[in-house]
């Protein structure tokens, strides 16, 4: 029987099995031809999030970067292999907050620039591959060592005036999300090595071996976080892999200098090269490459479906079949019990839906509340909604600012119409918006009647938090629309005091979410402490900030060195 056999025993028939043939082999030795990478220790601590007090070098120094900026357009040429390019279809990156003001100037590639950096890229792959992982890893420790240091500031000051976060928010994505990404995947690229096969006969030796990806990776990266522009380009190059890297037209300015800093650190010119571009022209041009290995994607649903058809139309001009991983938007929810702590859930969900505008991925939007606790939780947010200042980020005491740019606020905007009008839906707080200097939208509560209404179910990527008041005693239907009302399952937090019940949620949202949080609001994950990605319509799910998030970017090659001579062909039981 199968459950008696213990570990070692099978082991030993194995072995038995290979010593079979022994009479017919000349046994050699060697060392290895495939020398592994020798891993070097890596001190995984996440980058500390400072707190810019007044009087606080830190905020000294942010202030002087916010003022260079803020008297400074910079401009930013396309690089491809270390050359800079101009082209006459220029474009700027404006402040959200006052629109007039330009930050950066960039222009678009031309369907010629885009060959340009592909041949670039597939050149410089030649060497890069070969660079050990060792030196690799010295390349992204010095990089995470620049961004929480000598270029802290400037990432902070670009982040907080080109894409609109608070100091707050800017410091816990450009400076600290970015500095992990870079040491963790250092570490996690090493730690791949850690699983090898099994080697059980001591004339063959079995290894695996970590190659970059045969081809270009292409990097489409959104506005909302600067770190995750860093992630999709530069993850895939510690594994080897060459990257066209197409940053988000209002991320422009602080993908710029994450580009220079890893330059600085020691990426060899055309690993990654920046090529700013108009979406559908970039997509068309990699998608019609017989070189395209992989797209990692961050952004919306509908830009990612669109390249993954233009691949699924080009399938047949491939030389490898392109990887496609993305991470798009999410519907994401808070659902409140009747044991949880009330004060709890209010300043978490007052978090979790407002910080940023609700402009990050993983944004609560839909609100789920026992009618038992509603009067409760109601008075609160609005309460805490009173006291949020929106305003400039370059006020420290600011909640949150400007929502990206005009066609966001339209969009946000064209859902609090449609909440204004329903018979269904009360605007219990907010609402108010005013494009005329920057994108303002302030928080936006909202209670419906029907769970199904558009702004339950569609993603708005904006500060509007819908409501819907659930009878106490309908909590597994409610658990059930939770689970089933939209096509998204990125993030979702349930808040309880009652432990049976929050296993029974935990049970029943199983699939809900891909990153689930009980008694936590559904924003701010952690690189290395909560991998991230979401299920169903929200992307892959392949976990930034994990070891197998690296496995994406690597073609593993297995490797098996024999040290016998076959002394004949014929097997034992032909030997008379
Ligand atoms: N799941 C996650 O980890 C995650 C993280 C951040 C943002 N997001 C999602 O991203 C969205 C917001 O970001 P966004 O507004 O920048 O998204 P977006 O889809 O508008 O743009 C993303 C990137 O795709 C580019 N692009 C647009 N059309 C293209 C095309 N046809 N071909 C190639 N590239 C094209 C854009 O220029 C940009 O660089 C939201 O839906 C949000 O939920 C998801
Ligand atoms: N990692 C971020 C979300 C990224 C998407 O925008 C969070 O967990 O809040």
């Amino acid at each position: 029987m199968i459950s008696s056999i213990t570990k070692s025993t099978l082991h030993l028939s194995s072995t038995k099995r290979f010593y079979v043939g022994k009479s017919f082999l000349r046994c050699l030795s060697g060392p290895p031809i495939i020398q592994e990478p020798v891993a070097q220790p890596i001190n995984l601590v996440n980058e500390p999030i400072l707190g810019y007090l007044k009087g606080s070098s830190e905020r000294s120094l942010l202030e002087d970067a916010l003022q260079h900026r803020q008297s400074t357009c910079e401009e930013i040429p396309i690089v491809i292999a270390g050359k800079e390019y101009w082209t006459d279809d220029v474009h700027y990156q404006t402040m959200p907050s006052n629109h007039q003001k330009k930050i950066a100037k960039f222009c678009y590639a031309t369907p010629e620039l885009l060959q340009k950096s592909i041949s670039a890229s597939l050149e410089a792959r030649k060497s890069w591959e070969k660079v050990p992982l060792n030196k690799k890893v010295d390349i992204f420790l010095k990089a995470g060592d620049l961004v929480s240091t000598k270029y802290r500031s400037q990432l902070n000051a670009s982040t907080m005036l080109g894409q609109g976060k608070t100091v707050f928010q800017a410091e816990i994505d450009a400076a600290c999300e970015l500095a992990d990404f870079l040491r963790f995947n250092a570490d996690f690229a090493q730690r791949l090595y850690d699983y090898q096969p099994v080697n059980v006969d001591p004339s063959i030796r079995n290894s695996v071996r970590h190659r970059g990806l045969e081809g270009f990776i292409a990097a489409v990266s959104p506005f909302n976080f600067t770190a995750i522009g860093g992630n999709l380009a530069y993850a895939p190059a510690i594994m080897g892999n060459v990257v066209l890297w197409k940053p988000s037209d209002t991320a422009m300015l602080s993908n710029y200098i994450v580009f220079r800093l890893m330059e600085e650190s020691g990426i060899p010119s055309g690993v990654v090269n920046f090529v700013p571009a108009e979406g559908p022209t970039f997509g068309r041009a990699i998608t019609t490459s017989p070189h395209l290995s992989a797209i990692n994607f961050t952004g919306s649903v509908p830009t990612f479906h669109w390249l993954w058809m233009q691949v699924g139309q080009n399938v047949d001009r491939f030389r490898n079949l392109p990887r496609l991983v993305g991470e798009c938007g999410g519907k994401n929810y808070h659902f409140v019990h009747s044991s949880a702590n009330v004060e709890h859930v209010v300043n978490s969900t007052l978090r979790g839906a407002f910080e940023y505008s609700g402009q990050k991925c993983s944004a609560c939007s839909r609100l789920y509340v026992p009618s038992s606790l509603w009067k409760q939780i109601k008075e609160g947010l609005v309460e805490g909604m009173k006291q949020m200042k929106i305003g400039p980020v370059t006020d420290f005491d600011t909640f949150t600012s400007s929502v990206i740019d005009e066609r966001a606020y339209n969009r946000i905007a064209s859902y609090i119409k449609h909440a204004e009008q329903a018979p269904h839906i009360e605007v219990i707080a907010g609402g108010h918006r005013d494009k005329s200097v920057g994108y303002f939208i302030h928080p936006t509560l909202l209670e419906t009647k029907d769970p199904r209404d558009r702004v339950m179910v569609e993603e708005i990527f904006g500060p509007v938090l819908t409501a819907f008041v659930y009878d106490d005693n309908a909590v597994d239907e409610t658990l059930e629309l939770v689970d089933s009302s939209t096509s998204f399952a990125l993030t979702g937090a349930v808040f309880a005091e009652d432990r049976e019940f929050l296993a029974q949620a935990a049970e029943r949202l199983k699939m809900s979410a891909g990153n689930f949080y009980i008694n936590d609001k559904s924003t701010g994950a952690v690189v290395g402490q909560q991998p991230f990605g979401g299920g169903r319509l929200s992307g892959t799910n392949d976990k930034a900030g994990s070891p197998h998030y690296l496995l994406r970017w690597t073609s593993p090659q297995a490797i098996k060195q024999s040290f016998n001579h076959l002394t004949q062909f014929k097997y034992p039981h032909m030997e008379k």
